[in-house]
């Protein structure tokens, strides 16, 4: 069966997978407002195999073995738009990992392009992109245990010579993985230095494969996903910071921040989010609106709490 990610008729917007930002609630407001595809933070594959999942109310989370907290959740409602993203160095525990996830979620993305140290020391992350026999593996054990309908994707980063990315393409491509996800900056690179769209031109022209490429760096809005279509051929678009900042970029035209500040809260307290992970978004929301000034900025900065937080919804409009 051809599942979501590898249907490639169709332009689809993505949110990417982010760290701290990319958790239950941030995903269920991009569906709301029009995303296709919702990534979560990358997860270690470990945390998943020394865990346990308890229900509260709608909502599934896996709790750690060891620490007795949740480190993901999720819900029906996104169920058939969730890829997870895990961590791993190694097939046998990714797909370990995948297979504690899988009925829950649309499909599994392996993260090939994470350039901290916690990750690449591990063997995971970019340094996947050091050891392609690894990499293959892992795309290759995991589509040959997962059921059909389930995506198996890479996210990776662009090589310094074009010819290394679009070999590394096809390398995933031949081993099973039905989408790949190219984040267009090499991996010294920061979110400060421009990604190479023109790179990404070049990969989608050159690569033999027919499986999807979703394009990833520098989209902040409908403008930016129409140009990269139109200089790269690209129509999967993967959109990291701009998301961060306002989540209503799925939309198109963008909601006003009140309204997606208010919805997202609402969203987190629902999910039973903890409060400093809200805390930490809402304060991305405010840096990129420079409110940081404003006494809705000063309460968030000291709330201590859930009730802190929505005490300081009331100073929104001040
Ligand atoms: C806060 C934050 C957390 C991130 N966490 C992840 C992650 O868990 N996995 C991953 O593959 N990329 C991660 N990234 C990288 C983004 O997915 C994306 O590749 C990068 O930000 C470029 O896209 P952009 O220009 O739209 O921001 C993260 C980026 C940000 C800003």
């Amino acid at each position: 069966m051809m599942n979501d990610v590898a249907a490639s008729g169709r332009e689809k917007k993505i949110l990417a997978p982010m760290v701290r930002v990319g958790t239950l609630p941030m995903r269920l407001l991009a569906l709301e407002y029009g995303a296709d595809l919702v990534y979560s933070e990358e997860i270690i594959d470990r945390n998943f195999l020394d865990s346990y999942t308890r229900d509260k109310y709608e909502i599934k989370e896996w709790i750690s073995n060891k620490t007795q907290l949740s480190f993901f959740s999720t819900c029906d409602k996104e169920r058939d738009k969730l890829i997870v993203q895990l961590g791993t160095s190694n097939g046998n525990n990714a797909y370990k990992a995948a297979e504690k996830v899988i009925p829950f979620c649309r499909g599994i993305d392996v993260n090939m392009g994470c350039p901290l140290d916690y990750s690449t020391k591990g063997g995971m992350g970019a340094a996947l992109l050091k050891t392609p026999e690894i990499a293959s593996d892992i795309i290759k054990t995991l589509r040959r245990n997962l059921p059909n309908e389930y995506s198996v994707t890479a996210k990776i980063r662009l090589f310094p010579v074009l010819k290394d990315s679009i070999d590394f393409v096809h390398l995933l491509a031949n081993s099973g993985a039905d989408a790949v996800a190219i984040h267009a900056r090499q991996v010294h690179e920061r979110a400060k230095d421009k990604a190479h769209w023109d790179q990404l031109a070049q990969i989608a022209q050159l690569v033999t494969t027919n499986i999807p490429l979703m394009g990833n760096g520098d989209i902040f809005s409908v403008q930016d996903m129409l140009r990269m279509k139109e200089e790269t051929g690209i129509s999967h678009w993967m959109i990291a910071r701009m998301a961060q900042w306002n989540v209503s970029i799925f939309r198109g035209t963008l909601d006003s921040m009140n309204n997606v500040i208010l919805r997202y809260v609402q969203l987190a307290e629902e999910t039973n989010t903890y409060y400093g992970l809200a805390k930490y978004c809402l304060q991305q929301m405010i840096k990129y609106q420079k409110w940081t000034r404003t006494e809705f900025a000063s309460k968030i900065n000291h709330a201590q709490s859930w009730d802190d937080i929505k005490y300081a919804l009331s100073f929104l409009d001040a």
